[in-house]
């Protein structure tokens, strides 16, 4: 899976495998020794013809990144976030307004210098014309010979856009029309259950962006009067780990009678998904016999699979395509998001929610990049890591609708950009995909914001809104619940950039030991995102507006940012755990091939009495 790497890449990975090295080294691998590996490979490639040098095509190598590095590490530490934010001149080209939604990236280390410096790089790595021949079709996810095009997901009726000579906007609204009948159907009650009932629950099965899509979105319309409304007594749940217990979670207090389940899964064979289906059809059967109206009534698909589907014995007419330039963690707009969301929330709701993520793909296609938000986003994310080195990054909506936003970005994100070769594979030589993770705001003030005040620095982004889903203004307050939270909103990010000097605390009488305890060194940055209500809408302008800052990011750095070939080595590791478990569980066999900790791990396991491995010491 990993050949198309060049060798540096493979070398360097230790992704290595061990079956054509000689025994000594092949022990080194067993052990572990990375470096006594790779100085053995390195001294078979010294003995072999050397292959001619090519030219570094790195975008650390122009002159565009070194002006970067150098304002970097030699004006940018001479300012901090709070004296650049008294330049109001600064300030106001550093607020960028488009379709309600506010950008702040004031609190940024950064100036009008940086901007044009980052603008020069976006230039020099042909930011634009990546974006345009992904949105129009190009095959750019090569090492899969793709397009990628969940633009294409939420195009209008009349657009176009070609893949193989075929507009596949017109295929796209095809499955969406599907949808929308058929989800009209189920929630009208035409169709019904196979003992008659109505059906009001429904269990998604998918795992990875088969799941954290659908799942943030679905808690961020559970609360939005609309969509709430809509919603009316039905449940949507979902059910991702391949974990017992998850199941129990999903299944919790479910009638299976009144329950659909959506097996959602791009390439209808990832393990966790296939278990958790025959589970489901299993808790189906089990509660209504296995006639097959059990399994026409009860379980559709959505799926690039189409046969995969119907081998499982789903009917066709239940069965939602979507296409292979569709990537997993960037499909929540087709087929994966639309049937579980629409049953859920009616299509209108869907539809909303695809016209705001149109909104930002046009806007991120067309704006100079100056205002354009995405891309503002994605280079100040290079700026970030590669630039200032901060490798890990938070996200803070100040809502609890949006719970499921960090994980599903974590995603989006981490997946797309977790490489170490560039698109040519060529080895980077400088950092590359941040580490992201957040929670919903005020909560996490009350956890891990104590480290991101005093400890390492996290860039972090703020993402609040002007009104509440459920305003509640309680007599006696003085402000809403909403300005409650909001406030906070406010005042987090200028805590992180201005800090708190010593003589600040001793102004304000702190014994003078206690002073170092209570400073803040300040310089922080941040971003602030302010929109005005999360609604569908809203909610599918800020999927865009994340899904192309890594598409941005990734562009820069010139990486392949639609594979993910890094899932790929665990997963055949975990098939050979799997066949050994079996065959020691059912035939008696030993366990054999894995190195002494991997076995007496797995001895243990097979054991099920973790205390009795640990022999005691023969008494001399
Ligand atoms: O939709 P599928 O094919 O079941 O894949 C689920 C997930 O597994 C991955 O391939 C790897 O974790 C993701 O990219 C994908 O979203």
């Amino acid at each position: 899976m990993l050949g198309f790497v060049g060798g540096v890449g493979v070398l360097n990975s230790g992704f290595v495998g061990s079956a054509s090295l000689k025994p000594e080294s092949r022990h080194a691998v067993l052990e572990g020794k990375r470096v006594g590996l790779r100085m053995v490979l390195s001294a078979e490639k010294a003995s072999s013809v050397e292959e001619p040098k090519k030219e570094s095509k790195l975008i650390s190598r122009t002159a565009e990144w070194a002006a970067l590095k150098k304002h970097a590490t030699e004006d940018i530490p001479l300012t901090s976030i709070k004296e650049l934010l008294a330049d109001e001149e600064r300030n106001n080209e550093m607020l960028v307004n488009y379709d309600d939604i506010f950008l702040d990236f004031t609190r940024q280390r950064a100036n009008r210098k940086t901007l044009d410096l980052l603008f020069k790089l976006a230039e020099k790595a042909n930011l634009q014309e990546k974006i345009s021949g992904m949105v129009s079709g190009e095959k750019i996810n090569i090492t899969e010979d793709r397009a990628v095009l969940h633009t294409a997901l939420r195009a209008a009726k009349d657009e176009k856009v070609m893949v193989d000579g075929v507009n596949v906007v017109v295929e796209v609204h095809g499955v969406l029309d599907r949808i929308k009948q058929f989800s009209e159907f189920v929630r009208s009650g035409e169709h019904v259950g196979a003992t008659g009932k109505r059906i009001v629950n429904f269990v998604a099965c998918g795992i990875g962006g088969s799941y954290l899509g659908p799942d943030f979105v679905h808690e961020a319309l559970k609360t939005d009067p609309i969509a709430a409304e809509a919603a009316g007594d039905r449940h949507l749940r979902f059910l991702a780990n391949v974990d017992p217990v998850d199941v129990k979670r999903a299944t919790m207090e479910l009638e299976p009678e009144e329950t659909m389940v959506i097996i959602i899964s791009k390439t209808f064979t990832t393990r966790e998904t296939m278990v958790n289906a025959i589970t489901m059809r299993d808790w189906l059967t089990h509660a209504m016999g296995d006639g097959a109206e059990v399994v026409s009534q009860h379980m559709v698909a959505c799926s690039s699979n189409v046969e995969g589907a119907k081998e499982f014995g789903i009917n066709e007419e239940n069965v939602f395509g979507f296409w292979d330039w569709v990537g997993g963690r960037y499909s929540v707009c087709s087929a994966v998001g639309a049937v579980p969301l629409s049953l859920q929330y009616g299509f209108d709701s869907f539809e909303r929610f695809l016209s705001g993520a149109r909104s930002i793909d046009r806007h991120f296609a067309s704006a100079p990049m100056e205002k354009n938000l995405p891309i503002l986003m994605g280079l100040l994310g290079v700026w970030n890591i590669s630039h200032l080195g901060f490798k890990t990054r938070a996200m803070h909506p100040y809502t609890e609708a949006l719970v499921k936003l960090p994980a599903h970005i974590q995603q989006v994100d981490m997946e797309s950009n977790g490489k170490h070769v560039t698109v040519h594979g060529e080895e980077v030589d400088f950092e590359v995909g941040e580490i992201d993770w957040g929670e919903p705001g005020t909560n996490g003030q009350h956890s891990f914001f104590q480290l991101l005040h005093m400890g390492q620095v996290v860039p972090c982004d703020f993402i609040g809104f002007c009104e509440s889903q459920n305003p509640i203004c309680e007599d006696g307050l003085p402000v809403s619940n909403h300005d409650e939270l909001m406030a906070n909103f406010f005042a987090q990010p200028d805590a992180l950039a201005n800090g708190k000097t010593a003589q600040e605390c001793r102004d304000e009488g702190v014994p003078e030991w206690l002073i170092p305890h209570k400073t803040f060194s300040g310089n922080r940055p941040s971003m602030s995102i302010l929109m005005k209500v999360l609604d569908a809408y809203t909610t599918g302008q800020l999927l865009a507006l994340y899904e192309h800052r890594t598409a941005v990011e990734g562009f820069i750095w010139d990486l392949n940012s639609f594979d993910q070939w890094g899932v790929e080595l665990g997963k055949t590791l975990a098939t050979t755990v799997r066949k050994q478990i079996s065959k020691s569980r059912y035939h008696n066999e030993d366990v054999t091939g894995f190195n002494s900790a991997t076995t007496k791990l797995l001895n243990v396991y097979l054991s099920g009495s973790v205390g009795c491995v640990f022999e005691e010491e023969p008494v001399e």
